[in-house]
């Protein structure tokens, strides 16, 4: 796309670094340089109150046919013309490509009118199928197609990923759109180029920078975390906020009346450029920011010194400015300062929202606030929680490609099939009435992995069978290796991620044990359940909303509830809770029966959640912006 911003010197603005100790940093040499940058990305990026210098703009540069306007008369978008000849016609979104210009004229337009509801923009560290480490990558792979199956314009900006694996190939559909801009930040220029691929309805943008190409999953590698997680996050994050600008996709640009959806510390950045970079010149006055945190334990902190990696005026340090407690600072001269990007979102964010009504209670108590209990409070009133949906699509016992047999809530055969199919190919004795327990998940204190260590020698007492899946901390893979080799009949622990056999030990297990210290949400046990596999949780966070305890006197006798849970979260209650579980199994089966049923029955579509997203936007649109 030629027309694009090709030489455009973004982020013109010099970092605080650049402008030495000068305590006046002057946003505007930003907006003075940003003029004198190319015509056309003025014609973009700049802000108006009524939209008459943009259409001034159109008629000197024939760039653009017209900014899209709202009712109230602000900026939505903009369509986009060549500056001359050739022109293609399409009103194919799926034919956006870098040798391609993509025009929607008035009259096509008109024939097929946008569902324009929000125009939203998700920035995250992963989106499934390209990247996935966890459940956030679950969440930014499903949330954007359930929004924009309802009608609003949905973007997903995320890191362009290469670590030399095969995986790299889910990348290969994405077009590198020709669009280079400029990021000041870490004391230099950096340039990121964007891909895209148009599909499910969302434009999924990927942020392309050496950074991003390496071994190792999107953190990290054997090694442990990469030192320069703070700088790869900030580039996303300065991406993501000129992708709305500048990047016409399908021929329009998603414009200023954006709603960003920052997800986790990665993305955490954004709301407080909103704040501290753009609206001060008028940009991004009528968008908003939303933080969503999915877990508050990981805040991307790092020292002090660091601030001016950012690329955010001196005046802006109070937003990410955080102080450690006494009891947490490592030696005597240590005063604790350091700078703490998801405090950042939280302090600027229009509205905060978490995956579960139950954490989001829990975020704002000592207990469960992570050191930002205090400051989640004052802001109570714009905390939310919406429980997570699942891909039903991709979990569906009925069609699942991963697994051997299919089965439905009509005709359990299947299930029956894929527990002997599981034994057979983790070695264990095939045992179709042996309660098969199955555990899938990150190995860390998060998971509640050290109160599964000190229960399983007594869990193995019994006639049981247990598999573990997951990846993690070195003491805990050595310890499933070395509790495999003592209970060879009993016991398989996989080390690894692994997407194939997740779902296979989730159809094939009769119990799925998730003893979580804390849960924001969960996702695994909402697998379970849509496969007839019972969760047996620790009644926290999500776990706690989502998994109803069995009572099989209510409902005149006919049972309730999906599970167990149990509280608090000891070894002795994991165990008592697992033992009614294994007893309703082996002399209760139509009792179990009717658990698997009424978990299976469920809806974990996520349309439900979709309703409610909706709800926070329009109570976000409502507020001026919290940070003008
Ligand atoms: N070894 C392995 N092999 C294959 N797949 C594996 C795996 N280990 C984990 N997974 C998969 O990764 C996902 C994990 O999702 P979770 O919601 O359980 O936890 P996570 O803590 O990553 O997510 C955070 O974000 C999500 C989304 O909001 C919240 O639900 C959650 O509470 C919060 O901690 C699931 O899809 C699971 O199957």
């Amino acid at each position: 796309m030629e027309i694009l911003l090709q030489s455009c010197p973004n982020f013109i603005a010099k970092s605080p670094v650049e402008l030495g100790a000068g305590r006046h940093f002057d946003f505007r040499t930003f907006a003075t340089s940003r003029k004198s940058c190319d015509v056309k990305l003025r014609a973009v990026s700049r802000s108006s109150g009524d939209g008459s210098s943009f259409v001034e703009d159109v008629k000197r540069n024939g760039v653009l046919l017209g900014a899209e306007m709202d009712e109230s008369g602000a900026i939505v978008g903009f369509r986009l013309a060549p500056q001359s000849g050739d022109t293609q016609v399409s009103n194919d979104h799926d034919n956006v490509s870098s040798d391609k210009e993509v025009i929607v004229y008035d009259e096509l337009a008109e024939k097929t009118p946008t569902k324009v509801t929000h125009s939203i923009v998700f920035v995250t560290s992963e989106a499934s199928p390209y990247s996935k480490t966890g459940g956030l990558g679950d969440v930014c792979g499903s949330l954007p197609i359930a929004l924009a199956a309802r009608g609003h314009r949905v973007m997903v900006v995320t890191p362009r990923y290469l670590c030399g694996e095969p995986s790299d190939r889910r990348f290969d559909s994405a077009v590198d759109l020709d669009c280079r801009i400029k990021v000041s930040c870490s004391g230099g220029v950096q340039e990121v180029v964007f891909y895209h691929e148009y599909k499910a309805g969302v434009d999924w943008v990927f942020v392309d920078h050496p950074s991003f190409h390496r071994p190792g999953n999107p953190y990290g590698d054997s090694y442990g975390a990469f030192g320069d997680n703070q700088f790869r996050f900030t580039l996303l994050c300065h991406a993501a906020c000129e992708a709305p600008l500048v990047l016409p996709l399908g021929g329009y640009t998603y414009g200023e009346k954006c709603l960003f959806l920052a997800n986790d510390w990665h993305a955490g950045l954004v709301p407080v450029l909103l704040a501290a970079k753009y609206r001060p010149y008028g940009v991004y006055k009528d968008a908003r920011s939303i933080v969503i945190i999915h877990n508050l334990a990981h805040q991307g902190v790092e020292p002090a010194s660091t601030y001016s990696n950012f690329g955010l005026p001196p005046e802006w340090y109070g937003a990410l400015g955080w102080v450690f407690p006494t009891w947490a600072r490592t030696h005597a001269l240590d005063t604790g300062e350091a700078v703490n990007i998801l405090k950042g979102a939280i302090v600027t964010a229009d509205r905060i929202l978490t995956v579960s009504q139950g954490y989001s209670r829990e975020i704002t108590t000592p207990e469960g606030g992570n050191g930002l209990d205090e400051l989640l409070s004052s802001r109570k009133t714009v905390v939310n929680g919406i429980t997570n949906g699942i891909d039903i699509t991709e979990w569906n016992p009925s069609l699942d490609e991963h697994i051997p047999s299919h089965y439905s809530l009509n005709d359990l055969s299947g299930k029956i099939e894929c527990k002997i199919a599981l034994q057979r190919e983790l070695g264990l004795p095939i045992r179709p009435d042996c309660p098969l327990i199955g555990f899938i998940g990150r190995l860390d204190y998060q998971k509640g992995i050290d109160i599964i260590l000190s229960g399983t020698p007594d869990l193995l007492q019994d006639d049981v069978q247990f598999i573990m899946l997951g990846s993690g901390e070195k003491q805990y893979e050595d310890w499933m290796r070395a509790t495999e080799a003592t209970f060879k009949d009993k016991f398989r622990g996989w080390v690894g991620f692994n997407v194939p056999i997740s779902h296979r030990i989730t159809a094939g297990c009769d119990i799925l044990l998730m003893p979580s210290r804390f849960e924001p949400c969960g996702l695994n046990q909402l697998y379970a359940m849509r496969y007839g596999t019972v969760p047996v949780v620790h009644a926290t966070g999500g776990l706690g909303d989502t998994v109803k305890t069995f009572n099989p006197y209510a409902d005149e006798g006919k049972g309730e509830g999906t599970g167990w849970g149990f509280k608090p979260l000891t070894r002795e209650r994991m165990l008592d809770a697992l033992w009614v579980a294994i007893e309703t199994y082996r002399k209760h089966k139509r009792c179990w029966g009717g658990l698997m049923k009424r978990g299976m029955e469920r809806d974990y579509s996520w349309d439900n959640a979709a309703v409610q997203y909706e709800d926070v936007f329009k109570w976000a649109l409502i507020d001026p912006p919290y940070v003008s």
